[in-house]
């Protein structure tokens, strides 16, 4: 992404969604013939809020969050993000948006402190600016004690914790998270669900969430968006779904989620239970 100032934090216009689309679409042409990735995309969401973007594999959820964050260009529909036309002012969105990418892209070689001061200078903060950034954004995600460290040295929930400050230096304010935390103890998944919770209530962030976790998905979002086939097959909050398509007022959001589309998310360990 193109390094842009951030933006002023006062022109918020309340009641504007955060995120809205309309007929979002992406098609990819193959020698196999045209992939239909993205159908016709509906969607807002509101400012301040969790949204989980779930679907199983193939669905079309990395095409659209790709398309949400500029990296891809949609072949059709209309979307604004955090108040800026998509098509015609990306640069805007992307001053306005963090995007944390499931692989992230820190340097192995360098430290903490380098790898966050680098990224406030990516993003046009003075040198005295970026190392200040940096020591708030290390004491917000408790990473101040491994300032000095080797990225290469950190584990995965400490290399997420620092994939999500490096998300956070220009203060934007809708963040994406794509799969957050594949791959990590359920220690560190449960130390990532409370920085997501902390980063909603204490800067009043949206944050657009994929996850194969339906448990994840379940503690974290205030609303789930459910894709398949490129489209939205159902919303509304985990109860609603449940309700509407579980079969009984007990149903797991796993039975929900295999009424709606046939078939499980594809996480590796199925959804296993974690306490919130
Ligand atoms: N560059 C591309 N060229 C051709 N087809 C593509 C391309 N990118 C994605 N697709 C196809 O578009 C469809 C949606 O893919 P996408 O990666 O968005 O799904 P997803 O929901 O993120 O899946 P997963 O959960 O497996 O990551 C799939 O059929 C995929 O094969």
């Amino acid at each position: 992404m193109s390094p842009s100032p951030a933006p002023p934090r006062d022109d918020d216009a309340s009641g504007v969604p955060a995120i809205s689309t309309t007929g979002l679409t992406r098609t990819f042409d193959t020698k196999a013939g045209p992939v239909e990735a993205v159908r016709g995309i509906d969607l807002t969401v509101r400012d301040g809020e969790i949204l989980g973007f779930l679907g199983p594999n193939g669905a079309g959820k990395t095409t659209t969050l790709r398309m949400l964050t500029t990296l891809l260009p949609p072949t059709g529909g209309t979307a604004t993000v955090a108040g800026c036309e998509l098509a015609t002012d990306p640069g805007g969105v992307r001053a306005r948006i963090g995007y944390v990418a499931q692989s992230g892209g820190v340097d192995p070689h360098i430290s903490v402190h380098e790898e966050l001061t680098t990224q406030g200078r990516f993003y046009r903060l003075s040198k005295a600016e970026a190392r200040a950034r940096t020591e708030e954004l290390a004491a917000e995600l408790g990473l101040t004690e491994l300032l000095g460290r080797k990225c290469s040295a950190l584990s995965g929930g400490q290399r997420r914790r620092l994939d999500i400050a490096m998300g956070l230096t220009h203060q934007p304010r809708i963040l994406f998270l794509d799969e957050p935390t594949t791959g990590l103890d359920p220690a560190s998944r449960a130390d990532l669900w409370d920085l997501v919770r902390r980063l909603r209530a204490e800067r009043g962030m949206t944050i657009f969430l994929t996850t194969h976790y339906l448990d994840e998905a379940d503690a974290l979002a205030d609303r789930l968006v459910i894709v398949d086939d490129g489209l939205i097959v159902a919303e509304g909050t985990a109860d609603a779904l449940k309700r509407a398509y579980g079969g009984s007022p007990d149903a797991t959001l796993q039975d929900t989620f295999i009424a709606i589309t046939g078939r499980g998310t594809g996480a590796r360990d199925d959804d296993a239970p974690l306490a919130v």
